[in-house]
């Protein structure tokens, strides 16, 4: 739709913000409205037809959490979820952008805004599809949680292009069609979940269920209730009879991951279901024959565990009638473009963005790297620069990694001390070293832009 034709709320308690949006928007817009007060929004939007309400994160002074802003976010979206919402935040909260849009948000302002940018913004939400997670992200969501709860895995496609990845997928496909237990070896995010639901869904027991337990979070009290099952009064809090995670993947495919974090007590009780291949539930004394196809994964150096006599031998030739030995990413290069700009599609989709491209150097800057979170690493980067990116191209600048990469990324796979300097050696080269206008556009006060300019060495 049309700026001229747009009905925009404004919600900021900062009344200069307001005057001044105010002031700028109805030249081009047919009604803007403003309030401090965001207690009266759900009054406003369930009266008035607003197209678009742009809200601040904060509305607490000296609390910049943008809880508030999430809040209004839900409510907004929950009464209309056609409403496109652009959020304003102040520099430093662009991890909330982030976090804002993927809640539903169309897109964000940085405080203090350029008017022209600012009115590009609201064109591009004005114009853009239904709101995101009205027409995406909670269908896709709807799908796979609906999917899951048959205990069937969403079809995800898997990209290889790399030679190591095309023969660990023809070996995966041609075991599929057998019944033989499988063990995924491969560091943190190189795809092992993801290749254990394949091999399901290229087995015959594709229509039954795939069932994924993680060994890894498992305490050694749940374990058996949780695996094997229960009946009623096996112990103090079991109320009713349960089936195990065994018998729920019935037919199907049970994949334990993290199987390297089990203790040997634990490694003996699986090893025996395995080998007898019947479960017994917890508090009874009647065997259930087991029908399942067993895939493990550890991103452990399982060998050598066995060698230092913490991992069972026995077990292990048990579980790795294959092995399917997944490469990181950092070797698997071909992977990396393909990867980068299926994921840019995706995400740029999703979130409605307009970047359509990576940039050849930036390529090399993603061949570069040594990826320590590999695939996960890559996809969780992408959606960042996707949504952070106000061009049709990625560049190196938008891509925040880890320098020398050698280290684990940290717990949000980003680096904000990273992004904080090249945001501020992006304002400084824009507007020719001049101090004071760098800092208007970071929305930081001279002095402390200073501080920090000393503090990167810049
Ligand atoms: N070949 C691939 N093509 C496209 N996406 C992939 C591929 N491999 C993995 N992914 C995606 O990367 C993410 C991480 O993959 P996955 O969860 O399967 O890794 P993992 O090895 O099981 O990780 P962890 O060791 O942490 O459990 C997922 O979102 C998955 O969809």
């Amino acid at each position: 739709m049309l700026l001229s034709e747009a009905k925009i709320l404004i919600i900021d308690d900062d009344v200069d913000v307001l005057s001044a949006a105010k002031l700028l928007l109805k030249r081009h817009a047919k009604l803007v409205d403003i309030e401090k007060n965001p207690q009266k929004l759900p009054f406003l939007v369930t009266n008035n037809d607003y197209n678009l309400i742009l809200l601040d994160m904060n509305f607490t002074r000296d609390v910049n959490s943008g809880r508030e802003g999430f809040h209004w976010l839900d409510r907004i979206l929950d009464i209309n979820p056609k409403t496109k919402v652009i959020m304003i935040t102040a520099y430093g909260d662009i991890e909330m952008a982030i976090r804002a849009i993927k809640a539903g948000a169309t897109d964000f302002v940085l405080k203090p805004w350029e008017n022209d940018k600012l009115l590009n913004t609201i064109e591009a939400a004005l114009q853009s599809g239904a709101s995101l997670l009205a027409a995406t992200g909670t269908a896709n969501e709807e799908k796979t949680k609906e999917d899951s709860k048959k205990g069937k895995p969403s079809a995800d496609t898997i990209i290889a292009s790399s030679d190591s990845m095309k023969q660990v997928l023809h070996t995966s496909e041609r075991v599929a069609a057998t019944d033989a237990n499988v063990l995924v070896l491969g560091e943190n995010g190189t795809g092992k979940t993801q290749l254990a639901k394949h091999i399901h869904q290229h087995s015959k027991r594709a229509d039954k269920p795939f069932v994924t337990v993680d060994l890894g979070a498992l305490s050694e009290t749940l374990f058996e209730s949780e695996l094997f099952g229960h009946v009623k009064g096996a112990f103090t809090d079991a109320k009713e009879d349960r089936a195990g995670r065994f018998e729920e993947a019935k037919g199907g495919t049970i994949f334990l991951d993290e199987i390297g974090n089990l203790t040997l007590p634990l490694q003996a009780k699986l090893l025996t279901v395995i080998q007898e291949r019947r479960v017994t539930r917890v508090g009874s004394n009647k065997p259930i024959p087991l029908d399942v196809r067993l895939i493990c994964a550890t991103n452990m150096n399982i060998e050598k565990m066995v060698e230092e006599k913490v991992f069972r031998q026995d077990l292990l030739y048990r579980i790795n009638t294959i092995e399917l030995d997944l490469p990181p990413l950092r070797e698997r290069q071909e992977d990396i473009a393909v990867l980068a700009d299926f994921y840019l599609k995706q995400f740029s989709k999703k979130y409605n963005r307009p970047v359509t491209d990576i940039s050849s150097a930036l390529i090399k800057k993603m061949q570069q790297y040594n990826w320590p979170g590999n695939i996960r690493e890559l996809q969780h980067a992408i959606e960042r620069a996707v949504i952070l990116s106000q061009e049709k191209t990625l560049q190196p600048d938008d891509l925040f990694l880890k320098s020398s990469g050698g280290q684990a990324s940290t717990a949000t796979g980003f680096d904000l001390e990273d992004m904080e300097k090249t945001l501020i050696v992006k304002a400084m080269k824009r507007f020719n070293g001049n101090i004071t206008d760098a800092a208007r556009e970071l929305g930081l006060s001279r002095a402390a832009l200073y501080r920090r300019m000393e503090k990167y060495g810049l």
